[in-house]
């Protein structure tokens, strides 16, 4: 079936209107939404005055949202009056009036159902298909910015995440005119309007939990910057006038990550401590950005906004700073409609189409890592757009994050195609609620897995450990300071039971689980472990709330290291059954055409079929090998087979050559031999290398592997085998150079 011209689709449209009354006749009411708006404010009101009730459910890491607008006046007729008749390829006016067609219809709210509605042409004329796509929630045109508002920022809570130190970032995505702008400048304005309103609750808690007077512990930083292909540019200044082309000409700003790693540009960070002071900067900005969309050319709808509010807590001066980033990016389908542009506007329209196809493998890894609970190697460096949005898609980074994505589409039947590519854009990100399983079993390293009372006796051991090292190190410091006076301190009883200052108990209270702290963000941790501090409600003294924050912070930071070491033991699990499964899946294809096999283990001596000597190649290798040439493998071996057969030729030992040719191309290209190394010299390695150089390294040759469709997991190790090699033999050249000096 052939997509229908914008012709055809205007044409037809009466015809269009009975086939959708028919479809629509025979669906079920669309299912609404499962909570009402009411109900999520009470929550929300409920947890910023109830300090209790911090335990939440942190509920998915991306979230999927659809959006589709009502048709403004007149701008069916408007938009869409003047037609190419194709057969003439002359602009003539097909209908004297154009009403508007519904393209999308809400199935379902929540979870969000859309299916579009896409004019196509069959051998016996025009039809109707209809194709239906999932997210987590879907508005339809009837409902307004406020709800949309309370839906995702306030019933996801992201506010208080980015208080807590957290990071929350909304991407706007869809075709041009479909409302991202509408919808994000609507959630931007609500957010200035209740960010410090949840602000000033969350400070006086903290400061209260700390004894401090000052309840105005946030600072705010803003900044605002457009990225038109691959030029930054500042929206907080103004521009500096409009080029010969119309277009406004601003000053550009470097993209890199610095030294430490960050991706932190240039531009002008506004400190706000307002509401009013913020929705005056989004204004400006926002009046920056139309400048230049009333100029000839809209920039705005060719280049993507991206809006950073940074958190930072006064009380906290070394905890990572919240990030609210928000993201209103170019329209989707503008490369098509560039083909008629000048060059310089092709190549940012390739640019941003590249950025965008980036973005979606980004979120797409993310979503997946989430949901399988692991690693999984996420291409951020990639481009510009992906690298600003380096605190959602670096796997090290120590925050809790939250990426919610809202599809926008036009609701016109005539803008069908193009809503068609928005929705199957961002469907996939959906990810399927994690399922219920029943409890895990105990693992000591894994707290998911600690019932209330382990969970206890972790925490209280923690706090033990830590107490008595502050000691032991502060016994050591007075001990060898008493030693330049010629005295000799008592020496400390390691047995003498310790003031742990929290109150265990009081902090993990009734069924409270490792798993309930895990989710928690450290802000909060801190929080509830200073609370837990107080004796009878009365404020800490300041050297114990200084102790406190130290040894809790700690205790927050090692239980997040077992969850993600947990997490990616998890992964590496998952990792190497899918490794075993893709070689059991090459191997059982090649026993169904090759027939005799019957060893499990694949291209050794020992195999009846094999008159080759494959003892030559380790399994590793050959497993290697066939991972990395995948679907050749098998081609070559079944080529080499039928032309055995047709030839009358000794099939296993025409294959078992093609093989070993295989092999020895394999080696010939890298040696490519995956070597196992003991985990003690895979750790000093990387100690010796510098962690961030490791990491770069790993990263490199992993994005070099997606590049070049090269398997990313046999990439990884290779990577990681030149480090251990060179480690090996910077030892060994020490050793000898150690050995000469002591000749
Ligand atoms: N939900 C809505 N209700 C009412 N009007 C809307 C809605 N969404 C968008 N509009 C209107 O539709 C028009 C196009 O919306 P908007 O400018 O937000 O689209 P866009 O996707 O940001 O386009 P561009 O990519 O060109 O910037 C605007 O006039 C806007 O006011």
């Amino acid at each position: 079936m052939a997509a229908a011209s914008a012709t055809s689709i205007t044409s037809n449209l009466p015809l269009f209107r009975s086939l959708l009354s028919d479809w629509s006749a025979k669906q079920p009411p669309p299912k609404g939404f499962t909570t009402t708006t009411e109900e999520i404010s009470e929550v929300f009101d409920k947890r910023l005055s109830d300090k209790a009730s911090g335990l939440y459910e942190t509920g998915k890491d991306v979230l999927v949202t659809f959006r589709t607008r009502p048709p403004l006046e007149d701008e069916a007729a408007e938009k869409f009056k003047a037609v190419v008749d194709s057969e003439e390829g002359q602009e003539v006016q097909v209908q004297e009036k154009v009403e508007f067609c519904e393209g999308i219809t809400l199935a379902s709210a929540e979870p969000g159902v859309f299916v579009a509605h896409v004019p196509s042409v069959k051998w016996n004329g025009p039809t109707l298909q209809h194709k239906s796509f999932d997210s987590d929630l879907a508005f339809g045109p009837q409902i307004d910015n406020e709800e949309v508002y309370k839906r995702t920022v306030v019933a996801n809570d992201l506010l208080a995440l980015v208080l807590s130190g957290g990071i929350s970032c909304i991407l706007a995505y869809g075709q041009t005119g479909s409302g991202k702008t509408f919808t994000m400048e609507g959630l931007e304005h609500r957010i200035a309007r209740d960010l410090f309103a949840v602000a000033a609750v969350m400070g006086r808690r903290f400061a209260e939990a700390e004894g401090v007077e000052d309840h105005d512990i946030f600072e705010f930083g803003v900044t605002f910057l457009e990225l038109l292909g691959k030029h930054a540019s500042d929206l907080v200044e103004p521009p500096e006038g409009v080029d010969a082309r119309g277009e406004p000409i601003r000053k550009e700003v470097p993209i890199q990550e610095d030294k430490a790693g960050d991706v932190r540009p240039r531009l002008i960070s506004t400190s706000v401590r307002s509401s009013a002071e913020l929705e005056d900067l989004i204004n400006n900005s926002l009046a920056h950005r139309r400048t230049s969309a009333t100029a000839r050319n809209a920039t705005s709808s060719r280049s993507h906004a991206i809006l950073t509010i940074r958190v930072k807590n006064k009380l906290l001066p070394y905890a990572e700073e919240g990030q609210l980033i928000l993201v209103d990016l170019a329209g989707s389908e503008r490369y098509e409609d560039s083909k008629a542009h000048d060059k310089q506007r092709m190549d940012e329209s390739r640019e941003n189409n590249k950025s965008l196809m980036n973005l979606k493998d980004c979120v797409r890894a993310k979503a997946k890592m989430a949901a399988e609970e692991g690693f999984v190697h996420i291409p951020w460096r990639m481009n510009k757009l992906t690298m600003l949005l380096k605190p959602i898609f670096d796997i090290e980074a120590r925050q809790h994050s939250k990426t919610l994505i809202i599809a926008h589409v036009s609701p016109h039947i005539q803008d069908s195609v193009h809503s068609v590519n928005t929705l199957s854009y961002a469907s996939p990100f959906k990810t399927a609620p994690p399922k219920p399983r029943g409890p895990a079993p105990y693992d000591a390293k894994d707290p998911r897995t600690w019932s209330h009372a382990q969970t206890v006796s972790w925490l209280k051991d923690e706090f033990t450990k830590r107490v008595k090292l502050r000691r032991q190190a502060e016994w050591k410091v007075k001990s060898e300071r008493a030693a330049k006076e010629g005295k000799k301190l008592k020496p400390l009883d390691s047995d003498e039971p310790v003031d742990t200052h929290v109150d265990v108990d009081k902090l993990c209270p009734g069924d409270m689980t490792a798993k309930n702290f895990a989710k928690m963000y450290t802000t909060e941790f801190i929080e509830r472990c200073l609370q837990a501090a107080r004796k009878d409600e009365k404020p800490l003294p300041q050297s114990q709330t200084t102790v406190v924050k130290s040894i809790s912070t700690e205790v927050a930071g090692q239980m997040y290291y077992l969850v993600i070491t947990a997490k990616t033991r998890t992964r590496n699990a998952i990792m190497k059954s899918r490794k075993k499964l893709a070689v059991v899946d090459t191997y059982g294809e090649f026993k169904r055409t090759a027939g005799s096999r019957t060893s499990n283990v694949l291209w050794t001596g020992e195999a009846p079929l094999t008159k080759y000597n494959y003892g030559k190649y380790t399994d590793e290798e050959l497993n290697m090998a066939q991972l990395q040439y995948r679907s050749t493998w098998n081609q070559v071996l079944w080529a080499a087979e039928k032309k055995a057969k047709e030839e009358g030729g000794d099939v296993a030992e025409a294959v078992s050559k093609a093989a070993e040719e295989m092999m020895e191309k394999w080696k010939a290209e890298g040696g490519r031999v995956m070597l196992k190394f003991p985990e003690e010299e895979i750790a000093e390695a990387k100690a010796d290398t510098g962690y961030k150089k490791w990491d770069e390294h790993v990263e490199e040759a992993m994005v070099r592997a997606d590049n070049n469709k090269v398997d990313s997991q046999w990439a990884r190790e290779n990577a990681i085998r030149e480090m251990v090699d060179d480690y090996r033999k910077k030892k060994a050249s020490q050793r000898d150079g150690g050995a000469s000096n002591s000749v």
